[in-house]
């Protein structure tokens, strides 16, 4: 099947746009970086952004990420979403930003505002990170802190169906199943991968997502050295429903878009109806 020369409605597509940042520990200086990269996103002509995990903070101890949560609904960070959104007309998926769960611990919430500065959706990072990196170096326990999501969110947007995800839910694909079960024709993944698990796994998980359930995936991460010591993967990416790259920042701060065709995913979806042929659905 030809792929790169056959792409209809391609020039009409709607464009999707990938943040990158390295946010570091103040708040007030990431978000002057993430407004600087969605008036960039909404120059281009996008007409949704996605942001990284945690790019209004990076690189806090459990107790400082804890002090910053925001009540559902309320807070500095949910305002400045609400803002950006209406100011640059776009709308935003908002990386995660910590909302108040239960005593100790916070929810890693990616929120979603449409253009007019309306929230459409809230997903809660579902998987999280407790594992030691195979050099046993790098150490994670991010459920000390963090009250993992339940429900699996799935909305209509302006560049289709779009489902959520978050950094580490990424190797879990039977979420994305779900999604796609759901009608997901793109992917949101706010990240901050690891240097050394993303070298090694970032792309083929991506790029396996998107093949495996036809979808568009668009990938905003957080890329660069910490303040606080770490090194994160970058190398946000837009990939395609056939595992194309579409757009790629591989370091430091960024934004890339591509279009998002529907009718190109659509004729693919016909012509190669992979998702019709399975035999173990439990649906
Ligand atoms: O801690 C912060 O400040 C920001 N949050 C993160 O960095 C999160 C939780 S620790 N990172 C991941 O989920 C990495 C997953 C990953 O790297 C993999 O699956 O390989």
């Amino acid at each position: 099947m030809s792929d790169s020369h056959d792409r209809p409605g391609e020039e009409q597509a709607p464009r999707a746009a990938a943040i990158q940042m390295a946010s570091g520990p103040h708040v007030s200086a990431n978000l002057l970086e993430a407004e600087r990269l969605l008036a960039a996103a909404a120059a281009s002509g996008a007409a949704l952004a996605v942001l990284p995990e945690n790019f209004a903070m990076l690189g806090q101890d459990d107790a400082e990420r804890v002090e910053h949560a925001e009540g559902d609904g309320d807070g500095p960070l949910q305002q400045w979403l609400k803002e950006q959104a209406r100011r640059h007309e776009i709308w935003i998926v908002g990386g995660t930003i910590p909302l108040e769960a239960e005593a100790g611990r916070i929810s890693a919430a990616c929120l979603v505002y449409d253009h007019a500065g309306e929230r459409r959706a809230r997903f809660d990072k579902m998987h999280l990170f407790d594992v030691t990196l195979p050099d046993g170096r790098e150490q994670y326990r991010e459920s000390a802190s963090t009250r993992p999501g339940r429900e699996v969110v799935v909305l209509d947007s302006p560049i289709g169906r779009l489902g959520l995800a978050v950094c580490y839910d990424l190797r879990f694909p039977e979420l994305f199943r779900e999604m796609s079960d759901q009608g997901a024709e793109v992917f949101a993944v706010p990240s901050a991968f690891t240097a050394q698990t993303g070298r090694a796994h970032w792309e083929l998980l991506l790029r396996a997502r998107a093949v495996e359930n036809l979808c568009y995936v668009v990938a905003g991460a957080q890329g660069g050295f910490h303040v606080s010591g770490r090194e994160t993967w970058g190398h946000s990416m837009i990939v395609d429903p056939w595992g194309g790259i579409l757009a790629e920042q591989e370091q430091g701060s960024g934004v890339v878009s591509a279009p998002i065709s529907l009718e190109r995913l659509r004729s693919l979806r016909k012509r190669f109806p992979v998702l019709s042929h399975r035999q173990m659905a439990t649906v």
